[in-house]
């Protein structure tokens, strides 16, 4: 769950990119956040995850109550979530099999389950074919699916997918809604920043739009399964 109670963010050049921002997520949610370039959708993310710090207002992510978290706690609660970043950040010098399977050595587990979950994420994303290539001789959107797959190998409370921006192709975007779905299906929370209207308007879930760093539309909890 996530909750967010008057969260403003400031960056040190003096841009608020978010103000007062108030809102719940519940867990098993399929919620779209969208908006305008520059409107503060990625900072709701990097706040999400911790990878930015708000000035004010109080944020809890599963759990953990971010004003009173110990830094040693963060990557416990990392480890309840699977980023999919805008910019993949995947390891160039490693296959597509070894940057899904790094993020599972990480947390100690053993190489036989590291095998077979990577080989499982791989084909539910379509890339098995792929799994011996670098990331470089992949497509975009294959990238894309590669940081899909490596979010969700160790099977997360939650899925924050904060896509590309620029030339997106719109089959790309929504193929990976579709697997989104999927995982949603399966239990886990999915939060996804999309640049079409037109995608979020092909799927009946939860929107919550950002103008100017405030949300200025949400259509609420939405009971998820109810599409396709
Ligand atoms: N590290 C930073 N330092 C200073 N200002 C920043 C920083 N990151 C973002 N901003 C500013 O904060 C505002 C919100 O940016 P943010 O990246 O959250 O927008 P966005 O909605 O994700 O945009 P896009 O759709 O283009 O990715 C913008 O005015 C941006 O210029």
């Amino acid at each position: 769950m996530i909750e967010f109670r008057g969260v403003t963010k400031t960056y040190p050049n003096g841009t608020t990119a978010l103000k007062d921002v108030n809102l719940t997520i519940e867990d098993g949610e399929f919620v779209f956040i969208v908006g305008s370039s520059g409107a503060g959708k990625s900072t709701f993310l990097k706040l999400i995850i911790r990878e930015e710090v708000a000035n004010a207002g109080k944020i809890r992510v599963n759990g953990f109550d971010f004003s009173t978290m110990k830094k040693r706690d963060v990557p416990y609660m990392r480890r309840t979530m699977g980023i999919v970043f805008q910019d993949f950040r995947l390891i160039p010098k490693m296959t597509v099999f070894d940057n899904v399977a790094f993020a599972m050595r990480v947390t100690g587990a053993p190489p036989r389950q590291i095998r077979k979950r990577v080989s499982k994420v791989l084909a539910l994303v379509g890339l098995s074919h792929k799994a011996r290539c670098m990331p470089g001789e992949l497509s975009g959107g294959e990238q894309q699916r590669v940081g899909l797959a490596r979010a969700m190998v160790n099977n997360p409370k939650m899925i924050v997918a904060d896509e590309p921006t620029g030339n997106i192709d719109p089959e790309r975007s929504f193929e990976m809604v579709k697997l989104l779905s999927e995982i949603n299906r399966r239990g886990t929370t999915v939060l996804m920043v999309t640049h079409e209207r037109s995608l979020v308007e092909r799927f009946d879930r939860r929107v919550i739009q950002i103008d100017d760093g405030s949300v200025i539309s949400d259509t609420g909890v939405k009971e998820s399964h109810e599409d396709e």
